[in-house]
């Protein structure tokens, strides 16, 4: 349950102009009476936050407070703003955040060109303008010309690709990656993982990851922070 009297702006008034990015302000979350986590960090567009924590810590609540789908069983105050609107009590189609996890998570019965007109926004108008558009977010992860493959037929490396094109396509304003590399072998995963950051700085996204994996950590190359002890310490 959200503290409404923590999170000062229900209708996502705007906060000081100096907060671009994506703000955690003075975010806890508890669970049976007893603190989970506690986070006050702001991160600055196309930087990442590392989070890291041993499992239960509270990684994937975090993300569903972000997100906003938060359980009823956890208590939470704080805001969450990002460049400058407050998502805090915003429904999760209204707050712009985007996902990556673990899977692709592809639609298997759709070609890789229709899983991503699936996802791309219904105001791109136009069978022409909407098949343009998810082509050329194909090419911008180096896959030109795989419209029309069955997602069956991909390598591990080419639906991680298709899986970020299919994030970027609803023009996020911020990321979540739930351990975006952890089902990838070392080779690729150092491969995706230089496209992902590469793309959150180059589109000026802020994002958050979640992994076990310091190289993952080391390649963010922004701010890390350990919870697991109630507390979100930043190292
Ligand atoms: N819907 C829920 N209701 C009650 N407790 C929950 C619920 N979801 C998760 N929890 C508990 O909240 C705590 C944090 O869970 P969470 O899934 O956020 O941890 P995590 O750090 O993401 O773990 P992992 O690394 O294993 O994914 C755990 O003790 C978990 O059992």
């Amino acid at each position: 349950m959200i503290d409404q009297q923590a999170s000062s702006s229900p209708r996502g008034d705007a906060v000081p102009p100096s907060t671009d990015g994506l703000v955690l302000d003075r975010v806890a979350i508890r669970l049976a009476g007893r603190q989970l986590l506690a986070l006050d960090h702001r991160v600055a567009p196309g930087d990442t936050l590392t989070v890291m924590g041993p499992s239960g810590s509270g990684k994937s609540t975090l993300f569903a407070f972000v997100a906003g789908f938060l359980d009823p069983a956890f208590e939470a105050v704080g805001r969450v703003c990002l460049n400058g609107r407050d998502l805090t009590l915003l429904p999760p189609r209204c707050r712009r955040v985007g996902l990556l996890f673990q899977d692709a998570l592809l639609l298997p019965h759709m070609s890789v060109g229709d899983n991503l007109l699936f996802a791309l926004p219904a105001n791109v108008k136009g069978s022409r303008q909407r098949r343009a558009a998810a082509e050329a977010m194909l090419s911008d992860v180096g896959l030109a010309g795989h419209f029309s493959r069955d997602p069956a037929t991909l390598s591990g490396g080419q639906a991680a690709r298709v899986a970020l094109a299919r994030t970027l396509l609803a023009k996020p304003e911020a990321l979540l990656l739930d351990e975006p590399f952890a089902r990838l072998d070392q080779d690729l995963r150092a491969t995706i993982r230089d496209l992902v950051f590469q793309t959150i700085r180059a589109r000026k996204i802020p994002a958050v990851l979640v992994t076990h994996d310091p190289a993952d950590a080391q390649a963010a190359g922004s701010a890390l922070v350990e919870i697991g002890s109630g507390e979100g310490t930043t190292v």
